[in-house]
């Protein structure tokens, strides 16, 4: 289901297919596939349709030029822009690049053009296929491309990206630069055709933003040639096990009690979105538990059983520990106490930040018997790495996978293609979800989520896959109703999770009949 793979092992695949086909084989089905996938969003080509075709100097220029030739053969007007010195390309590629040329499709020959991108302006083209660069990208794009690139990137028009948008890391999604500068560009394309497999760089960090909507061509290589793969894309497959209606023979004990437990003084809404989210995606009782005095109820969800934390016995509930919890030795009092305690634990915010600043707490957690599951985004998986931010986007993938083994949690990595870790290894990145979530509270409505199918029962895996999809979909489906993203508010998702679970249930218990 949905695998993913990292380039090391796209590369072992590739060469694997490649000793049993024709040479050249793989690089004409990848520009057939690129050719057909460009037909698609053309949809309805006519004689003003025109495609610039970008061809770079490796085997991602070749697939390019093999597009190329296929499409002018078909009779569209195609330019090509090739950026290659033709005595240093593969002779698979030299075999495409002769192919384009006995075409119709113009050659653009930048060296004879002082200002490639009045070219490139010059004409209002109906699609742009970027095959500058693919997997083979080892150092940022050369200074000559940065103004090409730039300059496709304000087109107005369809850009498919051949394997990786150019200048993209397909491991870990980030723009290949030269750090110290971070002078790095990449083709922002609205739709990428991904070859043979997968790969993380596209949905994770810039990915999601550079690639668009991303589709796998597996070029025919057979099934027995890809090795079990440790990543996936997050999928309602990969949870539907666990989403089971509710038995007529059940009652509120059926369903488990969470506590959330943070609410510093000042910050008692982080404790109370958290809490009305475990209680409308299901947990039987929800205590919100306070370090300062507990509110007497909460008036818009006065099922929630308020109470000071320190008086609160939660040895027998899913707890969530963080949430506006602060740093206080009173905080790090109760922490203790969750972390004590035989129970499973969604360890978010500040809980992670206090673990983060003591050797002893993470020892603790490390030795836990129960279910751990940490929520970290980049800063607080940086603290608790000892790494920077900046450090963790680097390459959130290895980052997650880390703190996973490092204190036997699922890590659930924030952030643009949130990133879930098992203590396996196992990984999923999640592939929905938009920028308005980039809203305070939101990572305390994701907490909430966690506990409340914790407390149902859900195993720990299943149930961080389940709650990170859930929580994309619901912005997602906000953002469908001109709710946000811009002034999408936290709050807002809560009843939206609730209808998105309960129609993933409905929907399961359909196909199970
Ligand atoms: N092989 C196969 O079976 C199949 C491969 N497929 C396709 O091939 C792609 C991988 O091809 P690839 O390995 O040739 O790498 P690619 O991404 O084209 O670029 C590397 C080239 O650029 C150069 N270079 C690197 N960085 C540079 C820079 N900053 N500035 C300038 N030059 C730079 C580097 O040369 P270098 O200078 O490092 O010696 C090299 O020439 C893959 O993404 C997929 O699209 C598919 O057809 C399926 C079958
Ligand atoms: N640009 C984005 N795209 C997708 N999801 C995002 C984006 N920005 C934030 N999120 C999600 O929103 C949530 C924010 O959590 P967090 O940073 O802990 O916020 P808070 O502490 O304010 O609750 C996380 O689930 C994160 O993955
Ligand atoms: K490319």
């Amino acid at each position: 289901m949905n695998p993913m793979y990292p380039i090391a092992q796209i590369r072992q695949i590739e060469q694997a297919a490649q000793a049993t086909l024709a040479p050249g084989t793989l690089m004409q089905r990848a520009g057939t596939a690129a050719a057909h996938a460009a037909l698609e969003l053309i949809k309805f080509p006519h004689q003003q349709t025109s495609i610039l075709v970008l061809a770079g100097p490796g085997d991602n220029g070749g697939d390019a030029l093999e597009s190329a030739a296929h499409l002018a053969q078909l009779g569209l007007s195609v330019s090509v822009l090739l950026h290659a010195d033709p005595d240093k390309q593969s002779v698979a590629a030299k075999q495409a690049l002769l192919r384009a040329q006995a075409s119709s499709a113009k050659f653009i020959d930048s060296s004879q053009t002082n200002d490639v991108d009045a070219v490139i302006t010059s004409t209002p083209w109906t699609l742009v296929i970027d095959g500058l660069f693919g997997i083979g990208l080892t150092r940022p794009l050369p200074d000559q491309l940065h103004q090409i690139v730039n300059t496709i990137n304000r087109l107005h028009c369809v850009v498919l990206a051949l394997d990786v948008p150019s200048g993209l890391d397909a491991d870990t999604g980030n723009i290949v630069d030269d750090q110290a500068g971070g002078r790095g560009v990449a083709v922002r394309a609205s739709h990428t055709i991904t070859f043979i497999a997968d790969k993380p760089g596209l949905h994770t960090c810039d990915g999601r933003d550079l690639a668009g909507q991303v589709q796998v061509a597996r070029l025919g290589i057979d099934h027995s040639l890809f090795p079990a793969s440790a990543i996936r894309l997050n999928h309602p497959d990969l949870f539907a096990a666990s989403l089971q209606q509710r038995k007529h023979n059940s009652h509120k004990g059926s369903f488990g009690d969470v506590a959330v437990i943070g609410g510093a003084l000042g910050m008692a809404g982080a404790v109370i979105l958290a809490a009305r989210t475990a209680a409308q995606c299901g947990a039987g009782r929800v205590f919100a538990a306070f370090l300062q005095d507990a509110p007497a109820y909460d008036s818009a969800q006065p099922e929630l059983m308020c109470r000071r934390a320190h008086e609160l016995d939660f040895s027998a509930m899913a707890v969530v520990i963080g949430p506006g919890l602060g740093t206080s030795a009173a905080a790090r009092d109760v922490l203790l106490h969750a972390l004590q305690a035989a129970t499973p634990l969604v360890l978010d915010a500040d809980a992670l930040n206090l673990i983060g600043a003591e050797s002893s707490l993470q020892k603790i957690v490390t030795q836990r018997q129960a279910v751990s599951l940490m929520t970290p985004h980049p800063l607080e998986a940086a603290r608790l790495l000892g790494k920077s931010g900046a450090a963790i986007q680097l390459d959130r993938v290895d980052a997650a996978r880390r703190l996973a083994a490092q204190y036997g949690s699922v890590v659930i990595l924030k952030g643009s293609g949130t990133v879930i870790a098992g203590v396996d290894g196992e990984i999923a990145i999640n592939p929905n979800g938009n920028a308005g979530l980039a809203t305070a509270g939101s990572g305390d409505v994701l907490a909430g989520l966690c506990g409340a199918l914790l407390a149902q029962g859900w195993p720990v895996w299943e149930a961080a896959l389940a709650a990170v999809w859930l929580h994309g979909a619901a912005a997602d489906t906000l953002v469908a109703q001109g709710i946000g993203a811009i002034g999408l508010t936290a709050g807002e998702l809560i009843p939206v999770l609730r209808s998105g679970l309960n129609r993933l249930t409905a929907e399961q218990a359909l196909l199970r009949r």
